[in-house]
């Protein structure tokens, strides 16, 4: 792994109270581009996602961010430093309009307004909903606001748990080309079942078996290796 991460984490271990989910997990992210996280269900990749969030203590290792030790940071100041987190469950609130969804986020966020424009230039779609409730949206579309609202806090650092979890395959295409997108300007985890999207919008690619780090390289590498589908299966 290269010296001097964006994201440098080093023999972390956490999990919910005295069940430990994540063994030894060493992995290295970079200020650009995508990086996969796969495995099996229950491999502990929203674990993983909920530690670097600072959501779960971690019980040993460290965890840099941009050369600032994290590891006992709150949620808010890992938020605060530049790291963005989309839930795998729907983080919006269904009630509200996408226009007030998108202006509590400004609020919590104190983002201007043009990085709300900026949301609805990446998701047009989210500009012809505007006055719609939340909860009425398409699963894809709640997606995309839920990534919207992420990106009000300007993150340097984006956790994306399973974005395509529900969507309509005609919109997946759609979300895979923004993460793309996004992932050449900023770093980008993402959690994800389809093997294909993960990979592509990743540059590399680390694998979880059952809380440790199994496989990892560069994505076309791990999409080759033979080993992999053997993490994958149920
Ligand atoms: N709140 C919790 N308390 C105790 N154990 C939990 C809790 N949440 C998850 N676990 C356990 O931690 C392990 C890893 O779960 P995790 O949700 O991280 O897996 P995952 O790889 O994200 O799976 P999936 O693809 O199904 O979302 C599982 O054995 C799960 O049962």
């Amino acid at each position: 792994m290269p010296e001097n991460e964006f994201l440098d984490i080093r023999h972390l271990h956490a999990g919910y109270g005295r069940s430990q989910v994540l063994f030894d997990v060493t992995l290295g992210i970079p200020c650009r581009g995508g990086v996969a996280v796969l495995g099996r269900n229950g491999a502990g990749k929203t674990t993983l996602m909920k530690t670097i969030i600072g959501e779960l203590p971690t019980s040993n290792g460290e965890m840099f961010f941009d050369g600032r030790d994290i590891s006992r940071r709150r949620t808010e100041e890992r938020m605060r430093a530049g790291i963005g987190y989309v839930p795998q469950e729907h983080s919006v609130f269904a009630r509200l309009s996408v226009r007030d969804n998108l202006a509590v986020g400004s609020l919590l966020n104190k983002a201007a307004g043009a990085a709300v424009d900026r949301v609805l230039t990446i998701f047009p779609k989210l500009g012809q909903r505007l006055d719609q409730p939340a909860g009425t949206l398409s699963g894809g579309e709640r997606k995309m606001l839920a990534i919207g609202r992420a990106m009000l806090g300007d993150p340097k650092l984006l956790l994306l748990d399973e974005p395509t979890e529900g969507v309509w395959i005609g919109v997946i295409e759609e979300i895979a080309e923004r993460l793309t997108d996004l992932a050449r300007e900023i770093a980008v985890i993402i959690v994800e079942q389809h093997l294909d999207l993960a990979l592509r919008v990743a540059k590399h690619a680390y694998v979880l078996d059952r809380g440790r780090i199994a496989l990892e390289g560069p994505a076309g590498e791990v999409r080759g290796n033979p080993e992999l589908l053997r993490y994958l299966a149920p």
